[in-house]
């Protein structure tokens, strides 16, 4: 079922000097399960805005944020990403800066830790944007990146939701769980990232959003820093990230930029999903149509979180 696309945060210019904003996927985690992945995020946060604190640039800050959820199983990212089809790992991750829009992606990509990391690298090479499947890993391997046995990459939990999606005793798709951070430092950079498994149950080299620039992960330092979940295909059609931050250019604040594109997906395509904003003048916002997207925030003036 398709809920309302419910605004649930926002925090005016409240970052201070710099902040960091991140979320652990659009979805329903049950009730009972759903502080223990706030303080996934809150950890994450922690991290990053202590970075941030020390001098960090948001670059730095965002990829800290999504490899520390990247290596928490609780999350569909990293180790405990959600399996394909074969019961294999594919992994999506982007990430971008908004100075100079420097940007890098990896996609279906098997046998590493942290893509994110590996889209850092992808960033900072330059040559090219997004890297997929082997071609990702032997880049990634060319930059020191070491391998890992793709088992270790997988949760028993991971295994048994794709038990279940696939004997038909539950709903096969999106799982949530994706992982993404937003963050302004002291010098006004903003930077995004995003990282995912994808899809439970996806067909094998299937790639979703969280990859790709304008769709998953956006930054600008003009307009905002953005990273989506959700969704994966109906947020590709709507080029949602980089649509919130145009809404943002033109002055809607985080939160109603956010509410306005997850509006648009659920009433477009009746596709459900979360964003986390923060725009040029430092506010930040968030908005799902999903029960749940677990997010927390840290900065120079404190931390919050929720769900
Ligand atoms: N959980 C998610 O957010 C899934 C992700 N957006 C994908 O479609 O790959």
């Amino acid at each position: 079922m398709v809920t309302e696309a419910t605004p649930i945060h926002t925090q005016g210019a409240a970052g201070g000097r710099y902040c960091v904003l991140v979320h652990g996927g659009a979805g329903n985690v049950p009730l009972e399960r759903r502080a223990l992945h706030v303080e996934g995020c809150l950890r994450a946060a922690r991290v990053a805005a202590e970075l941030l604190g020390a001098g960090g640039s948001a670059l730095d800050a965002v990829e800290r944020a999504v490899r520390a959820l990247e290596d928490d199983p609780l999350f569909n990212a990293g180790t405990g990403a959600s399996l394909n089809e074969e019961g294999r790992v594919e992994h999506d991750a982007s990430i971008m800066e908004g100075r100079t829009l420097r940007a890098g992606g990896v996609c279906a990509l098997s046998g590493f830790r942290n893509p994110v990391a590996i889209a850092r690298a992808v960033l900072e090479d330059g040559r090219h944007v997004l890297y997929a499947a082997g071609g990702a890993a032997r880049f990634a391997l060319a930059r020191g990146f070491t391998s890992v046995d793709e088992a270790s990459l997988v949760t028993e939990a991971a295994r048994a939701a794709l038990h279940v999606a696939q004997s038909g005793q539950g709903p096969t798709g999106w799982a949530g769980g994706t992982v993404g951070a937003v963050a302004f430092d002291a010098t006004g950079l903003r930077a995004a990232a995003t990282s995912t498994g994808g899809t439970l149950n996806k067909r094998v080299g299937r790639v979703g959003d969280s990859p790709l620039i304008g769709a998953g992960t956006y930054a600008d330092d003009e307009a905002g820093a953005v990273s989506t979940t959700g969704h994966g295909e109906a947020m590709i059609r709507l080029g949602v990230a980089r649509a919130v931050a145009e809404h943002m250019r033109a002055g809607a604040s985080p939160e109603e930029a956010a509410r306005v594109e997850i509006a648009r997906t659920r009433d477009r395509l009746q596709a459900t999903g979360g964003v986390i904003a923060l725009d040029a003048t430092g506010r930040w916002g968030l908005a799902r149509s999903t029960d749940t997207m677990s997010w927390a925030v840290a900065g120079e003036r404190g931390e919050l979180s929720g769900y």
